[in-house]
Formats: C-alpha cells, structure tokens, sequence
C-alpha cells in the first residue's frame, strides 16, 4: 500500500493526518464525478443548508460549506431564518425543498434553538435527500448493513483510518462517546469495516484501560484534551473529533502534544476531522443526486 501525501510520515512521532489536505483530494474527486454527471443530466448537484438562529460557529461551519460546495462544482442553496422560526415553519420549509426537483441534499444546521424538537425536524427530510445520514431510515439502513446515506462525520473518520491502515478487519476500535451525530454511527461504521467495536461513554469504567487496548482511537466526547498520552496504545490510530474553543484557542478532545510521542497515526484539531466532515458531506451529495437522477457513480469514498 502507499501512502498518501495527507500522511506524513515524522520520525519519532505518529504520523500526522492532515484532514485539510484530506479533504481537498477528495473534494477533486468529487468535484470531476460531479461535472461528469452534471453533463449527463443537465443540471449541477445541488446542496440546500438550512440555518436557523444566529450562532456565530455555525455561521463559520456553514460558510465554509458554502464555499466548499460551489468549488466542487455543485450549487449551494442557503436559507438562513431567525431563532424565533416556529418549528412549524421550518418543517414547511424542509418540505418545500423535499418538493423541489432540483435539490438532491438537505442539510439543517445543528444545533436548532430550544423550542424546537430537533427530531421531529429531522424527520421531516426526504430520506433520499438526508446528507447528513440522520434520519430515522438512513439510521436503519446503517443498522442493516443495507444502502443509504452515512452520517458525515464517522464517515470521515473511517476513510481516513483506512488510507492509514489499510484493511481493518480484526482491529479494536474504542470509540468515546455515545451521540447520535458522531459515537453510536462510527461505532456501526467500524463494524462494517470488520472492527471488533468498544462503545465508551462517561459511564464506562476505567476508561483509560479500555482506550489502552484500542489500536484505533476515535475520541468523540466534546471535552476538551480529556484523552491523555498514557490511554494511548504505542503506535495506535488517533482520530480526534472534538472541537472545542478554550481561552487557548480551538483544541480537540486529545492531549495533542503529549500523545503524538506514543500514537503511529493522529488527525491535529484544527485541520483533521472537521474539514473532512464536509468533504464527506459533498460525496454524500453528489451520491443523492446521482441516485435520485438514476445515474451511476464511482464512490468517491471507497477504493
Ligand atoms: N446537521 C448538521 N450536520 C453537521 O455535520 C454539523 C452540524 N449540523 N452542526 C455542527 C457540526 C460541526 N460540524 C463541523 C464541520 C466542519 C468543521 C471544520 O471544518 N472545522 C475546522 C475549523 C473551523 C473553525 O475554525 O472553527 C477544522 O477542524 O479544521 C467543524 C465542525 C458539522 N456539524
């Protein structure tokens, strides 16, 4: 196997995932899959993001979706609306761009403010157009093994730990952290990659004895630098998914600077996880609009 560029191989420390560098191979991959099937059915894949309320992360995330999406050559619809929005509405809204031929992906920005039921929303999206890989059917086609969109983030993280590794089968992934957006799908997603899966979550027991027998890492807990160089397996796979804003700055969910001395692999915060989230964001897109249009397509996320 070789190594991509996105790996860099440092001596002394684990080799460094560059999640950016990641994320713009394959956005070139998807963005010539995406011209192809434009030409064939005569109109660009299109990505509608929805933003209620006016969180100022979410202006960042959203922003850089927007960019992203067009430089891929598909067309980015956004719909901002105030916090105020009745669920009501917005599920209207859902509905209109369920309705409109022309949108192959429908994303609503999390999280929504507190009067709404986030799920119910959710529920709303047209299976066929859910990008995100969050709807009650997406979720169990995850389970069955069967079809379907994939949730973003894990996605992210299993693609790169199999340009790190190569085949998974047999390897012990811990995974930290139980939520539905990111630890319950990455822990289905390793399974399917023929991991044998730990599910750790705040309840687990000696938790660094359990992320000590991971030879893949997937820290997912929101807390920041919680992870410690002592959890780490020597020469194990690091993905960091946390995103944390400190008085430091943005820092993810593992010590970083302590950790790359032990791990053989790890993703940096910023410049992993995160931009790779929107990368698989863009292949879950133009994957919708060529399934909907009844097209073919090479999945920009496998081989
Ligand atoms: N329905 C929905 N789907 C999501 O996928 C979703 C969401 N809601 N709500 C918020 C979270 C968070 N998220 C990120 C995406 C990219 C970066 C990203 O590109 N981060 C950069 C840094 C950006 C910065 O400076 O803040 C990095 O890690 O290098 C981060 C976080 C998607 N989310």
């Amino acid at each position: 196997m070789t190594t991509p560029d996105f790996i860099r191989h440092r001596e002394g420390l684990a080799s460094l995932i560059d999640g950016k560098l990641a994320s713009a191979a394959l956005d070139s991959a998807v963005a010539a899959q995406s011209a192809a099937l434009a030409a064939r059915i005569g109109r660009k894949p299109c990505l509608a993001v929805v933003l209620v309320g006016d969180d100022p992360a979410s202006h960042v995330y959203v922003r850089n979706k927007v960019r992203r999406t067009e430089a891929a050559g598909m067309i980015s619809q956004e719909f901002r609306r105030p916090d105020d929005l009745g669920e009501a509405e917005l599920i209207a809204l859902v509905e209109t761009l369920n309705a409109d031929p022309a949108v192959d992906g429908i994303l609503v920005q999390m999280p929504l403010p507190a009067h709404m039921d986030a799920r119910r929303v959710v529920e709303a999206i047209d299976p066929a157009k859910d990008v995100d890989g969050l709807t009650a059917t997406s979720a169990g086609r995850l389970v069955l093994g069967a079809d379907g969109l994939r949730p973003c983030t894990p996605s992210g993280c299993v693609w790169l730990a199999r340009q790190a590794l190569g085949d998974l089968s047999g390897l012990h992934t811990v995974v930290i952290g139980r939520s539905i957006l990111v630890g319950k799908p990455a822990a289905l997603l390793f399974l399917e990659q023929d991991c044998t899966v730990t599910l750790a979550h705040s309840r687990t027991r000696d938790l660094p004895e359990v992320c000590r027998s991971a030879d893949i890492l997937v820290a997912a807990v929101g807390r920041p630098e919680m992870v410690k160089a002592d959890w780490i397996k020597p020469g194990a796979c690091v993905l960091d998914v946390g995103i944390n804003r400190t008085d430091a700055g943005l820092v993810g969910d593992v010590a970083f600077g302590p950790s790359e001395k032990i791990a053989g692999h790890i993703t940096p915060v910023p410049g992993g996880i995160g931009p790779m989230t929107i990368a698989v964001l863009l292949a879950n897109t133009l994957k919708a609009a060529a399934a909907r249009t009844g097209e073919k397509i090479t999945d920009p996320l496998r081989g």
